[in-house]
């Protein structure tokens, strides 16, 4: 895979994988896993380096909030996993924390996607190969797909 469709599914795991211990967090907290609030400042965030990027900002709300529906999703799955059997003494990282880590994932999502996005639309092999790179636990077949295919609606910015 060139470059850019290699760094776009390491970063999407990244992302995806940070959702454990943001759900650890909130487990020890006490905290729901949706916040809407919060969800609207990543989404500002994102539409604001897509554009720094070269992307068309409102071209990645699909995408922003497919993946940020799959974190959800994510985090849900693991709360039920630890209610009947839990994780132990794992001690949680701080949610600023991995928030400020999330916000930079997502930086170099939108430069990669640029990259990507520069050299032509995803073509069909793209989004089967990604689909088979993304790969972390529970992370539904549903959800998998609902990010892949927000992916073809990204523009590039004019
Ligand atoms: O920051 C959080 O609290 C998260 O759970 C992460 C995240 C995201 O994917 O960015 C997912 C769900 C929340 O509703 C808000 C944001």
């Amino acid at each position: 895979a060139p470059p850019s469709l290699d760094s776009l599914s390491t970063v999407l795991n990244q992302r995806m994988l940070l959702m454990k211990e943001v759900a650890t967090w909130k487990a020890e907290h006490h905290l729901p896993v949706e916040d809407l609030p919060r969800e609207q400042a990543v989404l500002k965030e994102a539409r604001e380096k897509a554009a720094a990027a070269g992307l068309a900002p409102q071209s990645v709300d699909p995408f922003m909030h497919a993946l940020m529906n799959a974190g959800k999703a994510i985090q849900y799955r693991y709360l039920a996993d630890w209610q009947s059997s839990p994780d132990g003494a794992h001690h949680a990282v701080d949610l600023a924390v991995l928030r400020q880590q999330i916000i930079a994932l997502d930086s170099q999502l939108l430069q990669a996607l640029h990259q990507r996005l520069q050299a032509g639309a995803f073509a069909d092999e793209d989004i089967m190969w990604l689909s088979a790179q993304l790969n972390v636990p529970n992370l539904s077949a549903e959800d998998k797909k609902a990010v892949l295919a927000s992916l073809r609606l990204i523009r590039l910015g004019t």
